[in-house]
């Protein structure tokens, strides 16, 4: 089943187009990766997927249901950790969490229940008390998260949650995003940061001036570019290789040797390492290390936009 469905969504500010006509959809269960330099269009994407900015053509339905006619519902279901902080520093973490889930219609005894779920669920159990105003970075980010979870929503929608935050809330985040996704929660996650969107998306849409360019698991993205996988094989001693059997295994289009260490372009749809792998023993070549390089996504970015992720 499809949790989101956008169609042909666009946003204008003024002349401006900041969307650009993006048809997606993220299955149950995904965690759909939006990724894209500064200025690239996500949060206003995603805004617009919240409802929390008018959309200027095209339509977003959430679970089947358009959100425009079917606004409440939307809302129950989409939970958003914005990314400008959404959190109030006067109110302590345990009523900041009660206000954000309230807004949902939680009350009584099942919104108490939820708050303390979300507020342990983000490693902030101990801190029911305390004022975000004496919170770190990363801990004012883990609240605004447990303020966009405490109604279980079936999307949750990330924007950049781990910007300017320190190694160890990173972590806690991407672990809990995991977590939450393990639970059966479907997230989208906007990040420009190339690692995080590997590590933790099952698929990815890469937007470029407002609009997607590439979209697919890391895998397709991947094979846009290249359909070559390239293998480093170190050996004790490459004396006795025998190139060219290696070169006649099937799929394997090159074979180089620098020094100790063999490398082998293939394509990369066909397994073959194992017979690699075994040429080489019957060469009697010890084996010391394999490595299979894939190139990174961020070559795909720098090859589909001509720029870099970051630093623009
Ligand atoms: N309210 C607004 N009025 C005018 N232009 C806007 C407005 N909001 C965003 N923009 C412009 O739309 C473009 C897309 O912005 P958006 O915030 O969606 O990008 P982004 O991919 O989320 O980037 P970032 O990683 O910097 O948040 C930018 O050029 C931005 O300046």
């Amino acid at each position: 089943m499809n949790v989101l469905e956008v169609k042909q969504l666009s946003k204008k500010f003024g002349d401006f187009i900041a969307v650009d006509n993006i048809t997606m959809s993220v299955k149950e269960g995904e965690i759909f990766g939006f990724l894209g330099a500064n200025g690239a269009g996500k949060s206003t994407a995603i805004n617009m997927i919240a409802s929390l900015l008018r959309v200027t053509k095209g339509e977003i339905e959430v679970l089947g249901k358009n959100i425009a006619k079917h606004s409440k519902f939307a809302k129950m279901n989409i939970g958003i950790v914005p990314q400008e902080m959404a959190i109030y520093e006067d109110m302590t973490a345990y009523e900041n969490v009660r206000f954000f889930a309230g807004l949902y219609g939680l009350r009584g005894a099942e919104l108490k229940e939820r708050v303390i779920e979300a507020l342990a669920f983000v490693g902030l159990g101990d801190k029911h008390k305390s004022y975000p105003k004496n919170f770190s970075g990363g801990m004012k980010r883990r609240l605004n998260i447990a303020c966009a979870i405490a109604h279980r929503p079936k999307l949750l929608i990330m924007d950049e949650p781990t910007v300017g935050i320190d190694p160890q809330s990173r972590n806690y985040i991407l672990g809990s995003v995991k977590k939450l996704n393990e639970l059966g929660c479907t997230i989208i996650y906007t990040s420009h940061y190339m690692e995080e969107v590997e590590e933790i998306c099952t698929r990815i849409a890469i937007i470029d001036h407002g609009k997607i360019i590439a979209e697919g698991t890391k895998g397709q993205l991947k094979a846009i570019i290249t359909n070559q996988k390239n293998i480093s094989i170190e050996v004790r001693s490459a004396e006795n290789l025998n190139k060219s059997k290696l070169e006649a295994i099937a799929g394997v289009n090159r074979v180089e040797v620098e020094d100790r260490i063999v490398k082998v372009t293939s394509d990369s749809e066909i397994n073959n390492l194992n017979r690699i792998i075994q040429q080489l023993m019957a060469d009697d070549l010890e084996i010391r290390a394999v490595e299979e390089n894939e190139p990174s996504l961020e070559t795909v970015f720098l090859t589909l936009t001509g720029r870099s992720l970051r630093d623009q």
